[in-house]
């Protein structure tokens, strides 16, 4: 069980109260010059990671006092629950346990009793079996042909972490093809089979439950259109396989379950890509570097689980995040990977975080007093910059931002990444420093502008900085790196969601639209006029039912 701790009424959080009143005053500039040993002190290397956190809006105290808040919110405790595989998913009565996933210490992880880590290897080494068949060509298609291109067909869970990984290490990756179908619309998958050939194609159904309309409705297409194209009902074993926890519905779908790749309800479907839903990762790029992956994630599980707190990644990270949201009340965070590889990394960290920590109700049942789950958001720099940078730097909101940065490109081209990462470098500077009305003054003035154009632009070429953020330093991006820094990111949201006292590993608030969804879908059969619903869903849906045939 986890503790339930309102954070609002610890120590910590009244003494974080009032020093926010002298914080609030204070800009980071001046928080540097007070301090020779900042970065220093705010700054710390994990396995060639390096966080600087620095640039926030914190001093000595903050520091200290957020730690407090951490261990009377006994973060501690939750930490051990967590890793030990007690069923802290209480809402569903779960353990949760994607760290076992990727668990190289070689003790047994044990859910009620029995340890998983058999289970967990047993299906990394199917794995192993099946993508070393798969990229080596000796896996034959219906016609004796070797596979070429890879279709995975999930969503949520089965598609961001697969698709944001095998893209953010394309560098790394062989000759085969990945394709990924998440959404319902009839475009994804038509798109996509245009440019397949079944006798060469690799169908991966991924799907937790193997029940979710979008994935079934998806492959169910995949396999008419597969049959449509000559193949045999016998040839669907050569071309299907699922990665799942259901192997009641994936038999009766029609793969043959020796090429069902399994996992456990322990994994929730934001944490799986540890897991089998991994397996277009493994296709991608060797099951050697999936598993340099799992052994990156594995050192940050060992760092969170036993660095003291004041130089434990996820810990910090999650306790500036409350810090913003529950003091500043900054409402989002923006996550700003420097590497173009890594573009769907606030993609994927928007399924992660606000899936897990969008909560109202805490873990007592009652309705929460204050913030929870920030909205997460963000582009790859320096496209951000041209766009909506702006915001960031003179809107009138506070916004908390990841930048992230590799030291080294995995294309090193002529002046390309010291361009890019003068700009990463900068815009941290820039935010921080802002610019005043005399810098702008004079600046202007050497322009040549007359006083009284001066007068008039200064205010709008003004910046007022202070603006908070966290520098993110790779050596390179590695599978091993990636997963090191994945990892650290979802032991931030764990820590947040334990300060918060809600439950992260639910996710009740998807089902009302796929209820709803499921009875109109009966109703759009027919061209009769609806009026069941309110009077702005009966008029769009029979505007659509005006429309659709005309
Ligand atoms: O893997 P599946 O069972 O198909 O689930 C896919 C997704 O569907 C749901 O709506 C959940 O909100 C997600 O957490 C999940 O990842």
């Amino acid at each position: 069980m986890l503790p339930t701790i309102n954070f609002t009424e610890t120590n910590a959080y009244k003494y974080l109260a009032d020093h926010f009143i002298a914080i609030n005053e204070k800009n980071i500039k001046q928080l540097f010059e007070e301090d020779a040993e900042r970065f220093e002190k705010f700054s710390t290397i994990f396995n060639d990671i390096l966080l600087d956190y620095s640039k926030n809006r914190v001093d000595d105290t903050t520091i200290a006092l957020l730690l407090q808040l951490a261990r009377e919110c006994k973060l501690d405790e939750a930490i051990k629950a967590m890793f030990a595989g007690e069923a802290i998913n209480q809402t569903e009565d779960r353990a949760v346990l994607h760290t076992a996933l990727r668990n190289f210490s070689g003790k047994p992880v044990l859910v009620d009793g029995k340890n998983v880590m058999d289970d967990v290897h047993a299906v990394l080494d199917k794995m192993e079996t099946f993508s070393n068949q798969i990229i080596s060509g000796n896996w034959k298609g219906y016609t004796g042909k070797a596979i070429t291109d890879v279709v995975n067909i999930g969503i949520g869970g089965s598609d961001l972490g697969p698709v944001m990984v095998t893209e953010a290490l394309k560098a790394y990756k062989n000759h085969l093809t990945m394709h990924f179908v998440s959404n319902i619309d009839g475009t994804h998958i038509a798109e996509t089979l245009k440019t397949v050939n079944p006798e060469t194609t690799l169908f991966l159904v991924a799907s937790k439950t193997f029940t979710t309309q979008e994935t079934m409705t998806n492959a169910l297409t995949a396999k008419s259109w597969f049959l449509d194209k000559g193949a045999k009902e016998a040839d669907v074993a050569k071309h299907f396989a699922a990665l799942s926890t259901n192997a009641k519905d994936v038999a009766e779908f029609g793969i043959d379950t020796e090429n069902m790749f399994g996992f456990w309800d322990w994994v929730g479907g934001r944490y799986s890509l540890w897991s089998a839903i991994g397996m277009p990762i493994a296709l991608s790029i060797g099951f050697d570097n999936f598993k340099a992956l799992l052994k990156g994630a594995h050192a940050a599980d060992e760092h969170f689980e036993n660095t003291p707190f004041e130089n434990n990644i996820p810990v910090i990270l999650g306790l500036l995040g409350v810090w913003y949201i529950n003091f500043f009340d900054a409402e989002t965070q923006a996550i700003l990977p420097y590497d173009q590889y890594m573009h769907r990394f606030a993609a994927y960290f928007q399924q992660g975080d606000m899936e897990s920590n969008g909560k109202h109700v805490d873990r007592n049942g009652k309705e929460v007093t204050y913030e929870t789950g920030p909205v997460i958001w963000g582009e790859p720099g320096t496209n951000g910059q041209h766009a909506f940078y702006q915001l960031i730097h003179q809107g009138t909101r506070l916004i908390p931002c990841d930048f992230i940065a590799p030291a080294q490109s995995l294309n090193p081209i002529g002046e390309h990444h010291p361009i890019l990462l003068s700009n990463f470098f900068a815009q941290t500077e820039a935010l921080m420093n802002g610019k005043t009305k005399e810098q702008v003054i004079e600046e202007l003035k050497k322009d040549g502008k007359s006083a009284e154009e001066i007068e008039k632009l200064a205010p709008f070429k003004t910046f007022d900085g202070n603006r908070p953020t966290n520098s993110i330093l790779l050596k390179k991006v590695t599978p091993e790196s990636l997963g090191t820094l994945i990892a650290l990111y979802e032991h931030k949201i764990f820590v947040q969601g334990i300060i918060w006292n809600i439950f992260s590993f639910d996710q009740w608030g998807v089902e009302l639209g796929k209820q709803l969804a499921k009875s109109i879908l009966p109703e759009l059969k027919d061209d009769e006029p609806v009026h069941t619903h309110d009077a702005s869903t009966n008029g769009l849906i029979n505007q659509y039912k005006n429309w659709r045939n005309s």
